[in-house]
């Protein structure tokens, strides 16, 4: 709290971090195993594709688009999600539907999970009619939402229990990478399965990386959120300041854009933002989470982490004024509020 104040000494108290996950005192999985490949996409035909029947689980922003580019790819694909209306569009793209996780586990060999949070990819893998009730032996199961190592591992054990294998592989990209199958698979877990997956991971994605051990892969996933979520608050920040001393936020823009702090993500959404403007590509309330476990990954590890800490201060206040399913960028919002408090 103290190293927050010093990083960002105008921030109000009820912006300031509290404890987060102070039941993480060690690493869950050992830091010392990496092992790292990005290796070219496959290429596999049309008839390998369609030898495999491919299980999706969770149609979101995410979900939806990867499953489609698998069927559009010439994948054997059947769909569930918990809201059933948004397999429509799948379905009627040639996608089989079953009307639970325990369905689709027995009738496909790999089947991908694309959750909102830890909660709810344990209830589809672990709980009343998930997928675990459904898998076997020879069987793979993938999850590619963003959770902790602690979820993913308890995923696992379960999957595995059952004689299947089991691959983490949370995703860097948003909703347009998803759509043009330009995602990053950081993948952890059973070598077999992550060859067995690798043309399918190569249909909806441009790179993947093996990493080890379960609880890399979310570790990875969680730290690049991060960085993610703090460049976000202070690129929002930066805007912010820009207006207040009259420049034009646009010309900003135009600036960073063309030095060496040009990340796509301020061109893609800073025009956007200056009109506070927030089309969701990324939920705000996933960055929220991915902030809270990425500093529940620090904490278990003693790391310090103050910038973060106040970025993730900004997204609850964020979500405090109803913002949780605008995009991410709309952490602004906070910002904003917390000017007109001060003036
Ligand atoms: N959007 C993005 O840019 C990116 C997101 N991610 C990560 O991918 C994951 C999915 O994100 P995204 O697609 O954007 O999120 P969405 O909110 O659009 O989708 C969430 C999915 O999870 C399902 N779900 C939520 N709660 C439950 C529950 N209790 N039981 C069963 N199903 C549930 C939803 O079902 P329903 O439709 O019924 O609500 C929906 O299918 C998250 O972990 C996110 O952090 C990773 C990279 C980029
Ligand atoms: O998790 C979000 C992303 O853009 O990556």
């Amino acid at each position: 709290m103290a190293l927050c104040s010093i990083f960002c000494p105008r921030i109000p108290v009820r912006f300031r971090p509290k404890p987060i996950s102070p039941f993480l005192s060690k690493p869950l999985f050992p830091l010392s195993y990496r092992v790292y490949s990005s290796l070219p996409p496959t290429s596999s035909t049309k008839d390998e594709l369609g030898s495999v029947s491919i299980g999706f689980l969770g149609m979101g922003i995410m979900g939806s688009p990867m499953a489609q580019n698998l069927l559009k790819a010439g994948c054997d694909v059947t769909v569930w999600n918990r809201t059933k209306s948004k397999c429509d569009p799948l379905v009627g793209l040639g996608a089989k539907y079953k009307s639970s996780p325990e369905e689709v586990t027995a009738t496909c060999d790999l089947t991908f999970a694309m959750l909102a949070d830890p909660e709810s990819a344990i209830d589809v893998a672990c709980g009343k009619n998930g997928a675990v009730s459904g898998i076997s032996s020879g069987k793979g199961y993938v999850d590619v939402s963003t959770v902790d190592a602690a979820s993913s591992i308890l995923i696992s054990k379960q999957i595995k229990d059952t004689g299947a294998l089991f691959l983490e592989a949370p995703v860097s990209g948003s909703k347009k990478p998803a759509e043009d199958g330009q995602l990053i698979f950081l993948t952890a877990g059973d070598k077999l399965l992550y060859e067995k997956a690798a043309p399918f991971l190569d249909i909806m994605g441009k790179s993947r990386f093996y990493l080890g051990d379960v609880g890399n892969g979310a570790a990875m996933k969680l730290v690049v959120n991060m960085i993610m979520g703090s460049m976000m608050a202070s690129f929002a920040e930066g805007i912010l300041l820009s207006q207040k001393v009259g420049l034009d936020p646009n010309v900003l823009v135009e600036v960073v854009s063309q030095g060496a702090i040009n990340a796509p993500m301020y061109s893609l959404k800073g025009p956007s933002m200056i009109k506070s403007v927030y089309p969701t590509a990324f939920p705000l309330k996933h960055q929220q989470k991915d902030m809270r476990l990425a500093l529940g990954l620090a904490e278990s590890v003693s790391q310090s982490t103050p910038i973060a800490a106040a970025a993730n201060e900004l997204y609850k206040v964020a979500k405090s004024y109803g913002l949780s399913d605008e995009d991410f960028s709309a952490v602004m919002e906070a910002l904003k509020a917390a000017r007109s408090q001060q003036s």
